[in-house]
């Protein structure tokens, strides 16, 4: 039986968690020099930071835009809170809107992105869902790897268990509903906690009947690379307390007394710096020396150093606009807003793919069937979270049809890529990407739509969602002013197969509806309505309805450079030495799942890739006598950092002066340190915290 929270007996209270020493003071990093200077700290940012500072040598520091969001943390952990107490449009969200969308009746639509630690995922729905291997080894095979690559599906597999610290559900969910899964498909050693809800309601485990009833299998292990069939997902929950997990409550919260990571909250990266006078020695790629930033429009433009490397884990819309901003990106689109050239990419923004969906919703025929429309304060109840999805295979959407259709998308191919609106290498990639969807993807059993079973605000809705968009979009600054959003085109709808996909999956969802037993629990059709029947009927009321299930990748996608590639395969921005991508731009096509899931694969891949090379250079500089491997004494990588105004450096002693002394706090002279250093490196106390912060 559940106790509601601060009762005798309760669990911990979710917003008394252990809260991170972090500064919202600009003042702090400026002119100081990190070995890795982390642009982000949202879901993947924090991932790599986590990991890069494992080791006590290793300086990091993270600048995330948003607020460190613990003043109002019971709106990030408390699972229902994503829906009755969202931050979704509130300050923790970059509220950012898509342009005039022609393939939906021309409306613009709102593309939600977290802004604070954490991230989009401090906001998200909590759906952890693994995508398949079909698709990462075609994701590897376009990128000349195989499916034992550094980006096949076996790397990505264990890089996922990696971060995952997997519970069983609970007896009591078991009891009332079909899960299955295969304990050998998970992690139990990692960070961020993966499980199930304490409770769920009749309607769930009759949404997975009838879908079965329909074709599509209930999965007996969804995580191991078949993704398809129908199954209650996992979902990013401690089940030790009921609250979210997520990259903040993972990787950041449990250092409170890593003294060699510091987080700067409230400051935007304005542009990457670059030595411009690196590329004659580096085979013509430009070196990375850090980052300047700032707290608001009209406020100072600060710089840190980055020794190393800088790492961008801005997220799908932020990654573009920052490289473009940084000189990076299309020649053309850079000259026309007067940003100097560093370095023509013409694919910088585009490759946008999303996931767009909508829901059909219905009268509950009993109120019982469904949880409560707010947040309880009882752990039990608020972690219920909607997780009960079906991923549709093309075979059991389209029967039959299939074969004509996979036809058509072929035949299509070469005049769809030529009338895309784009630099030519980006046409080549989009001939790649649409390649690998159409003959890997939809001749596979990967659900080109997603099924979603939705009980939330007094309704009970069957969304649709479309996993393998064929359209394309594109993110491009508007001008070059970083504080000014860039223009988000999603291209939704834009190619043909998309809107007849979504059609199909939404006359799926109406099916299922009216299929036993889910059929039981449903009163009366209240979306779309009787008035919607004929596929003319659908596609208006689609073009009028949908938007996106909050999933945009591949804006800084990973692919040849000759195909409008923006990272290799070692994450590195093309044309440059040290400055990397990684986060969920990265992808080169759109997976068939929620994205968090391979988004933290890919943090922890990414992570290992800058430590190995960090391991090598160190080897190479030991073996050949050459210098100290301190990039803070001497710089390992061989370039001067950017001469900062070092304010306070010198009397505070610079993070790089904590990491070579700090591996025990003890012998640190903490007469060199300020109050926020101090509070980093765990000897404050709550008063020197409210001072520091
Ligand atoms: C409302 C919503 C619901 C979702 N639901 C789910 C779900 O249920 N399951 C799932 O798997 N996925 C879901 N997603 C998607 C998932 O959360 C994202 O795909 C994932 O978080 C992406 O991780 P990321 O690291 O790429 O970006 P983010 O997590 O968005 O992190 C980017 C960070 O960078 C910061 N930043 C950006 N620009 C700058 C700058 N210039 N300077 C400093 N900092 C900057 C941002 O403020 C942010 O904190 C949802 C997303 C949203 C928005």
């Amino acid at each position: 039986k559940s106790v509601p929270f601060g009762q005798p007996g309760s669990l911990p209270i979710p917003h008394e968690v252990l809260r991170r020493s972090v500064t919202g003071n600009g003042n702090n990093l400026n002119g100081q020099t990190y070995d890795y200077v982390v642009v982000g700290g949202g879901l993947a940012g924090l991932v790599v930071a986590g990991r890069l500072s494992e080791n006590p040598d290793v300086t990091v520091a993270v600048i995330e835009a948003g607020d460190s969001g613990y003043d109002d943390n019971r709106k990030f952990v408390v699972p229902s809170a994503n829906l009755y107490d969202s931050a979704a449009n509130t300050k923790y969200d970059w509220k950012f809107e898509t342009v005039a969308q022609s393939g939906l009746n021309n409306r613009v639509t709102p593309w939600a992105r977290g802004k604070v630690l954490g991230g989009s995922a401090a906001i998200n729905g909590l759906y952890y869902v693994r995508h398949s291997e079909v698709e990462q080894n075609a994701w590897a095979k376009i990128n000349g790897e195989g499916p034992d690559g550094t980006w096949g599906w076996n790397n990505m597999l264990r890089a996922m268990k990696k971060s995952e610290n997997f519970t069983p559900p609970r007896k009591e969910l078991l009891d009332a509903v079909d899960i299955n899964f295969n304990p050998a498909s998970h992690g139990t050693d990692g960070p961020l906690h993966v499980s199930w809800p304490a409770r769920s309601y009749p309607p769930v485990a009759s949404f997975l009947q009838s879908v079965a009833e329909l074709g599509t299998a209930i999965s007996q292990d969804p995580d191991a690379g078949q993704s398809w069939g129908a199954f209650v997902a996992t979902s990013t929950i401690n089940p030790t307390n009921w609250t979210r997990s997520f990259s903040r409550t993972a990787y950041l919260d449990p250092y409170a007394y890593r003294s060699n990571l510091h987080v700067l909250t409230g400051h935007t990266v304005t542009k990457v710096l670059f030595d411009q006078g690196s590329s004659s020695g580096g085979g013509g790629d430009v070196r990375a020396t850090g980052v300047q930033y700032s707290a608001a429009s009209g406020s100072d433009r600060l710089n840190v150093n980055a020794a190393r490397e800088v790492i961008l884990c801005g997220g799908s819309v932020n990654d573009p606009q920052i490289l473009q901003l940084s000189g990076i990106g299309d020649r053309s689109l850079l000259e026309r807003h007067n940003v100097p050239v560093i370095v023509d990419l013409p694919g910088v923004g585009h490759h946008v793919q999303d996931h767009v969906s909508a829901g059909l919703t219905w009268e509950p025929s009993q109120p019982s069937d469904i949880p409560p429309q707010r947040v309880t304060n009882d752990p039990v109840t608020d972690s219920y979270v909607n997780s009960a999805i079906a991923y549709v295979g093309a075979n059991t959407l389209y029967g039959d049809y299939r074969a004509t259709l996979v036809a058509e998308m072929r035949q299509e191919r070469a005049a769809t890529v030529a009338a895309l609106d784009a630099p030519e290498a980006v046409k080549r990639g989009y001939d790649l990407t649409y390649g690998v969807q159409v003959d890997d993807i939809f001749t596979s059993d990967v659900g080109p739509i997603e099924l979603l079973c939705a009980i939330s605000f007094g309704g009970l809705s069957v969304q649709a969602a479309l996993q393998q968009p064929l359209s394309r979009g594109s993110i491009l600054i508007q001008s070059s002013d970083p504080f000014a959003a860039p223009l988000i085109d999603a291209g939704y709808l834009t190619n043909r197969f998309d809107l007849e996909t979504m059609r199909t999956g939404f006359k799926l969802a109406r099916q299922v509806a009216n299929t036993k037993p889910l059929s039981d629990h449903m009163g009366s059709e209240q979306v779309p309505g009787s008035s919607v029947s004929s596929d003319a009927d659908w596609d208006r009321w689609i073009k009028d309805h949908v938007q996106t299930e909050y999933h945009p990748s591949c804006s800084c996608a990973m692919l040849p450079r000759s195909a409008g590639g923006v990272v290799g395969t070692d994450l590195k921005v093309y044309g440059t030495r040290n400055l990397r991508v990684i986060d969920a731009a990265v992808p080169p096509i759109s997976l068939s799942a929620h994205l968090m899931a391979a988004t933290y694969g890919l943090a922890e891949i990414g992570a290992e890739l800058v430590l190995k090379e960090r391991d090598e250079a160190l080897k190479q500089s030991s073996s050949s006598g050459g210098g100290s491997s301190s990039p803070a004494s001497g710089n390992a990588s061989g370039s001067t950092p950017v001469s900062g105004p070092a304010s306070g450096a010198a009397a505070s002693g610079s993070p790089s002066d904590l990491s070579s002394k700090s591996s025990s706090a003890a012998t640190l002279s903490l007469g060199r340190l300020t109050a926020w250093q101090l509070a980093s490196v765990g000897v404050a106390s709550s008063a020197l915290l409210a001072f520091a912060l």
